[in-house]
């Protein structure tokens, strides 16, 4: 299947990325797809007309639609886990009805937004208070896919923030959820303990100590803690009240969770009617991603780049790098999105993968980024495609001219990335500067930039609820189609069981309680260690 790519990758490389544009005035617009209000320019690569027609053969091979299909109309995907995969559903504001086992799932979708609407709207107005007051603070408790979405979702939206101040806790370090507390008013504060199997350790230990929290300082958390999750007897046993949880399908996986009451954050803090938008937004990109043919199908092209640059070009990492701020948490989102989903050996046939598993994402915001990895990017002896996203204006008219010069940077890098500087233009530089001989050739070398990396570019007009909606619709498709032709089950996450169980095993011999008797010679040494040094 990946013959063809292979062999087309070998034929052109020593292909330049600026004479595919030299060779082709119209290149820019011909590697470029719009939808909506965004454009996806993937023109900076070697991705030519026969690389993008071998690659959306792949597509066909795997028979892409049929795959597709299936996911919207509710098949038992997840094999592994025997599920549907439906996070689709939670968007469907006026799709029609999607069955699961027969039964319609859009009534009981529909009745959770209602009531997370309203729940929102008490709380925004103060019809719903805490023993001091009106609720002012909110404190997400949720690890992994019940807080990377709605803390991504709530930074990226803050111009929309017009309601209580969100907080998430999430890691089972207690100088987090300390460090959160503290300086809140545990009267006028409404805890949301959001885990979909209300079993995680981290989550539970933090909301026993969120709820002690509360009770010392005088609030009730009878009365001011709300849940969200499949397991409603577990909802019920930890004594919050069936009118304040909100529950979902176990077909919304966790990584694919914020459109749902995960998102609860999100709509406190902003409003029915933006997180209304948000979810429009994600239909949307449904919309285009069920009906666009494959060649002008965004999350297929973006999927197909990223296979390109990683299984057939070798690249073993990709950088998300948004000129936006606001959107400072979403290569970690990504990460969860990419790496657990896409993170495995094993085929859903069980056989082993013969290619590359999905790569390792990473990332930070221009223009930070800039002024300390991106170095390597340029100059280092592996190559990173990047992917850039830039917003045509930002929320602060009063500093347009900071958003001209992040756009400006923007484009800069993805350029020198292509240009590069060849020893010749370096060799000049120097001699202009009057270095001669050999020290003018030394200079000159450290200066060169090789050039020819490739990276695309994602640009949309401002970072709206709309546009965050699409752009996290765009990625949650494009790693399923990587998935699909990949043969993976992008919606089971078995890796990351292992370490939860080592560590139950661990917790006893660490509290002091058992002996390290049976671990390896690192871990009792390491155990020892700890129980030696602590106070
Ligand atoms: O929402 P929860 O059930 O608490 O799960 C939280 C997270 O932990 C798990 O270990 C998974 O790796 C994640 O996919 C999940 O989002």
């Amino acid at each position: 299947m990946w013959d063809e790519l292979n062999h087309l990758r070998d034929e052109n490389k020593n292909r330049w990325i600026m004479d595919l544009f030299e060779r082709d005035g119209a290149r820019a617009d011909g590697f470029s797809v719009e939808t909506g209000d965004m454009r996806f320019d993937y023109s900076k690569t070697l991705i030519d007309d026969a690389v993008r027609a071998a690659l959306i053969e792949l597509c066909e091979k795997v028979d892409l639609s049929r795959h597709r299909d299936a996911m919207f109309t509710g098949a038992a995907i997840n094999e592994t886990e025997g599920r549907a995969v439906l996070h689709t559903a939670l968007r469907n504001l006026d799709g029609g009805s999607v069955l699961v086992d027969g039964q319609d799932v859009m009534p009981g979708v529909l009745d959770t937004l209602a009531r997370m609407r309203s729940f929102a709207e008490d709380v925004r107005k103060g019809a719903f208070a805490g023993a001091g007051g009106s609720i002012t603070d909110v404190v997400n408790i949720g690890i992994g896919g019940s807080d990377l979405g709605p803390a991504m979702a709530t930074l990226a939206l803050e111009p929309y923030h017009d309601g209580p101040v969100c907080h998430f806790v999430s890691n089972v370090d207690g100088a987090h959820v300390s460090d959160v507390l503290r300086p809140l008013d545990p009267t006028r504060t409404l805890v949301i303990v959001a885990s979909k199997s209300f079993t995680t350790t981290e989550t539970m230990t933090n909301a026993r100590t969120a709820r002690a929290w509360m009770l010392d300082g005088g609030g009730d958390p009878a009365g001011q803690f709300a849940a969200v999750s499949t397991a409603l007897d577990k909802t019920e046993a930890f004594g919050i009240p069936a009118e304040r949880v909100f529950g979902f399908g176990d077909w919304v996986g966790g990584r694919y969770s914020v459109w749902g009451p995960i998102g609860l954050p999100v709509i406190l803090a902003m409003g029915p009617q933006a997180f209304d938008a948000f979810l429009r937004g994600g239909q949307a990109m449904d919309l285009h991603f069920r009906s666009a043919a494959w060649a002008e199908n965004m999350p297929v092209l973006l999927a197909l780049t990223g296979l390109w640059h990683h299984q057939i070009c070798g690249y073993p990492t990709r950088a998300v790098l948004p000129y936006d701020q606001r959107l400072s948490r979403l290569p970690a989102y990504f990460q969860q999105l990419e790496m657990e989903s896409n993170g495995k050996s094993v085929a859903m046939s069980g056989s082993s993968l013969t290619v590359p598993s999905g790569p390792v994402v990473w990332g930070e915001p221009g223009t930070n980024g800039q002024h300390a990895f991106y170095q390597l990017i340029h100059q280092g002896t592996g190559v990173v495609p990047c992917e850039f996203m830039i917003a045509a204006e930002g929320h602060e008219p009063d500093l347009a001219h900071h958003h001209r010069l992040l756009v400006a940077n923007c484009l800069a890098q993805s350029e020198a990335l292509m240009r590069g500087r060849s020893l010749d233009e370096a060799r000049e530089r120097m001699a202009a500067k009057g270095l001669t001989g050999d020290e003018l050739d030394r200079q000159a070398r450290h200066r060169v930039f090789a050039g020819n990396r490739p990276s695309t570019t994602l640009v949309y007009p401002k970072l709206t609820p709309f546009v965050l909606g699409q752009i996290i619709a765009l990625y949650e498709h494009r790693v399923f189609v990587e998935g699909v032709i990949l043969g993976i089950n992008s919606f089971d996450q078995w890796g990351v069981e292992l370490g939860k169980e080592l560590a139950t095993s661990l917790a006893p011999i660490v509290d002091g309680e058992q002996s390290a008797e049976g671990k390896d010679g690192s871990t009792a040494a390491l155990v020892g260690f700890v129980l030696k040094h602590r106070g």
